[in-house]
């Protein structure tokens, strides 16, 4: 089902505008929002959760108003959030059972089918036994998304779910992200760019509380793809290249600095034509440089 967010705004009390009217369609299968510490992320994920207020605008997953029926749209939903904690002392199977009485399998013989298959799905249920202050960040995790799947939601949104895993521990977060993102609609917030380049077929990237870009990820990408350009300079020629080129990105490469830069055309200077990928077309849009009115043909 398709979620949409029609001019939503908050601003704190402090006066921090989180989200300035944002409108944004969602559709089923996996989506990323992208944007750095401090974007709005999170404001924008506990409101669609329910969790908190808005100032004003409205969102809809398909005819449920979000923010009226709340009760309606809880039942429909999964929340993995960003502080996702646990209780160190209590088992996986436990805390896990104790969630399906809170969410209402009152039945003892289904619940025990449910928590079983969820343990299983999650790639826990060898640990099930195991107290849950002896998991590591991403058994952690994946027990995060056992307990949202609970219910059987229809949204599911995880709140930067691969910060702080090993390489090993996201390859297998994701698998479990993308077989749950096959029939269902799932939000997955974060600010790593190869999250969203590995998993979501749809994105957004949003920054100081705005959204900047919207749309299907390849075709995001495309729109960026011909005016990247790379080349390698010495690190103390910097200062020379940011002063007279837009430079987007920095990276050492084999103790080399590769520096990429946007521009419509060859920018001279020694440039070579680079293919541009997601990261290219988040810094580049962060950096205010690209926008969908100068996208590639
Ligand atoms: N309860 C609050 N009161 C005041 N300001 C807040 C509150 N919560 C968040 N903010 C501010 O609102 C802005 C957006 O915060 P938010 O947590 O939504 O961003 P985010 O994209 O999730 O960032 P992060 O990745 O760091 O969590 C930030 O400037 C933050 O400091």
């Amino acid at each position: 089902m398709e979620l949409r967010i029609k001019n939503l705004s908050k601003t704190y009390a402090n006066g921090v505008v989180a989200l300035d009217n944002v409108s944004l369609t969602i559709p089923a299968g996996m989506f990323g929002l992208l944007g750095p510490n401090g974007a709005g992320k999170s404001t924008l994920m506990r409101t669609l959760a329910t969790l908190q207020e808005c100032d004003s605008g409205s969102v809809f997953f398909g005819d449920l108003d979000v923010l009226d029926d709340k009760d309606e749209i809880r039942r429909l939903l999964g929340y993995l959030p960003q502080d996702f904690g646990v209780y160190p002392k209590v088992t996986a199977y436990e805390m896990l059972d104790h969630f399906a009485v809170l969410k209402g399998l009152s039945n003892r013989a289904r619940r025990r089918e449910v928590v079983d298959g969820l343990l299983q799905q999650t790639n826990l249920f060898d640990v099930r036994n195991q107290r849950l202050g002896g998991f590591s960040g991403g058994m952690r995790q994946r027990f995060g998304i056992a307990q949202a799947l609970l219910g059987d939601p229809k949204l599911i949104i995880v709140d930067e779910p691969t910060a702080g895993l090993d390489p090993q521990e996201r390859v297998r977060f994701h698998n479990l992200l993308s077989d749950i993102g096959e029939d269902r609609t799932v939000i997955l917030s974060t600010h790593i760019v190869s999250d969203v380049a590995d998993l979501c077929a749809n994105m957004a990237i949003i920054n100081k509380g705005k959204l900047m870009v919207a749309g299907a990820t390849q075709q995001l990408i495309d729109d960026v793809s011909c005016k990247i350009w790379a080349r390698f300079i010495d690190k103390k020629e910097l200062a020379y290249f940011q002063q007279r080129h837009a430079v987007i990105s920095t990276r050492l490469m084999s103790g080399r600095t590769l520096i990429h830069v946007y521009n419509d055309d060859d920018p001279g200077d020694g440039f070579e034509e680079a293919l541009g990928d997601l990261e290219d077309l988040y810094f580049a849009t962060i950096l205010g440089r690209h926008d969908v009115s100068n996208a590639c043909d």
